[in-house]
């Protein structure tokens, strides 16, 4: 099929390069210059395992050219089925900000107007209940003059990647969900996601209407943030006790109605969806007079782990003047983003302790700097555990987990571990955040 896809980011780009993988001609549509030229230059513009590959495979020189990108929405035109790729920020009192997707589907809208066939829009962004049918259709319909569900089909497929797998991720889903307004549009959805599902060896595919589609991701994800704020709360309890919450989260995902995943207690989830899509879902109920007392304690409980990893770390040690080590400054290992990092407000803690915070993380210094400019960037932990009076692992890299004697260069090692990273060992001040 032939397929476009609009916004070329993490999910925009994944879904493309894997479409044209499964066989689809794909065309990938950004305003980013930039990132056009990369794609069509046969190179990926976001670090994922496994896309450049892809992105070789099918776009630029010595490709099978399935895979193309360009700033012409015009190209949308010869394509069957646009999915949109937005992004969806929060506004500042977490509510969804539609503003970017409504430009885009403004623009999508103009451009079919040019076009005679039918055209299916699929909306992928993660978007509050309602806002496919509710708000982008019609959107999409008037700048095009189509009607819908006859010349205009609107449908909804939710995404459930990570960073850092997206690939595997979107190659192995748990599941399909196909979300659509009309059957034409589904069985059309149905046809470009047959590849995929034969591949995949058969994943459930879940058929349903947009409103209960977009509903479907919000509570994905508020469960699984949900999942670790609550283990975060028992942890909380544990650390009170002297119990070790890792242990007894391994005995509790041994109940196969719970499960173990989503379970590692610690500084709690950052990242650019948990923390928006929580607000957003909790601002779209407000808004329909229903306050989401459950999904608030989980957000509280998440805020406030920065606060009790710094607690500890005040009980052995004043660091103010004193050189303190930072390990990992990425959301999560595997990825050089650090929107929503739990890194942020430890080092916010950290100046206004007055210590002198020296930061390293495998991939994620350049980002960074850009936001903390004044602080050290150390070249390794190594460097980084350096003469400090305190080490704070922030992000659960591999390669911190063996570290050991570099803890022996450190002026006073206290180790404060976030992330369940470090094993106690002979010689230094150990804490964990739970255990
Ligand atoms: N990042 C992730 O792991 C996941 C994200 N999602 C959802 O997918 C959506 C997209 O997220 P990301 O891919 O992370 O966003 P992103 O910020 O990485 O990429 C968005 C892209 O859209 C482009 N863009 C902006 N305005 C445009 C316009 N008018 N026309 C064409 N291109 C335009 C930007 O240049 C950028 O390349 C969001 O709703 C997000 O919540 C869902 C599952 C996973
Ligand atoms: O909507 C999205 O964008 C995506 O959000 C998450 O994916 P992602 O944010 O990439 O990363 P996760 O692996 O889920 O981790 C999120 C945060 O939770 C933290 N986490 C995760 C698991 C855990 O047990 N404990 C824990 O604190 C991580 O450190 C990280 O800060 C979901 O897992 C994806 O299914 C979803 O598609």
């Amino acid at each position: 099929m032939q397929l476009s896809v609009v916004g070329s980011g993490y999910v925009g780009t994944t879904i493309a390069a894997c479409f044209a993988d499964l066989g689809h001609d794909v065309v990938n549509v950004d305003i980013d210059q930039g990132i056009v030229d990369t794609i069509n230059d046969g190179e990926a513009p976001i670090h994922e395992d496994g896309l450049a590959e892809l992105v070789a495979e099918h776009a630029g020189p010595d490709s099978t050219g399935r895979l193309r990108a360009t700033t012409d929405y015009e190209e949308l035109l010869d394509t069957d089925l646009t999915f949109l790729c937005l992004p969806t920020p929060a506004n500042d009192d977490g509510s969804i900000d539609l503003s970017i997707m409504k430009a885009g589907a403004e623009q999508l809208g103009e451009t079919l107007a040019e076009k005679d066939d039918r055209h299916n829009v699929v909306v992928k962004s993660t978007v509050v209940p309602g806002t496919t049918e509710d708000t982008l259709a019609p959107l999409i319909a008037e700048a095009g003059d189509k009607r819908l569900g006859d010349d205009l089909g609107v449908g909804m497929n939710p995404e459930f990647l990570r960073e850092g797998s997206a690939v595997a991720d979107f190659l192995n889903p748990d599941k399909v969900v196909l979300g659509a307004a009309d059957d034409r549009t589904r069985d059309r959805m149905k046809e470009v996601f047959a590849p995929l599902v034969e591949r995949a060896d058969e994943p459930p595919v879940v058929e349903t209407a947009t409103r209960e589609a977009e509903m479907m991701k919000y509570a994905n994800n508020a469960f699984l943030a949900s999942k670790i704020s609550l283990a975060n709360d028992l942890g909380n309890i544990c650390k009170e006790h002297g119990v070790d919450m890792y242990e007894v989260a391994d005995a509790m995902g041994l109940d196969g109605r719970i499960q173990r995943a989503f379970l590692d207690s610690g500084l709690g989830w950052g990242g650019s969806c948990f923390p928006k899509d929580t607000a957003a879902i909790i601002a779209a109920a407000e808004a329909k007079g229903y306050d989401a007392p459950m999904l608030n304690a989980a957000t509280e409980v998440n805020d406030r782990q920065p606060q009790r990893f710094l607690d500890l770390l005040d009980r052995h040690v004043d660091v103010d003047g004193r050189r303190v080590a930072v390990l990992g400054l990425a959301f999560k290992p595997g990825t050089d983003d650090i929107r929503n990092t739990r890194a942020v407000p430890v080092i916010e803690g950290l100046l206004e302790r007055g210590a002198d915070v020296v930061a390293h993380d495998p991939v994620a210094i350049e980002n960074m700097r850009d936001r903390y400019p004044e602080i050290e960037y150390a070249d390794s932990a190594s460097d980084a555990l350096n003469g400090a009076s305190a080490c704070l692992v922030v992000t659960d890299w591999d390669q911190y987990e063996v570290l050991d004697e570099e803890f022996d260069e450190m002026a006073d090692p206290v180790v404060v571990d976030g992330r369940h990273c470090i094993d106690r060992r002979e010689g230094i001040t150990y804490e964990g955040l739970t255990w």
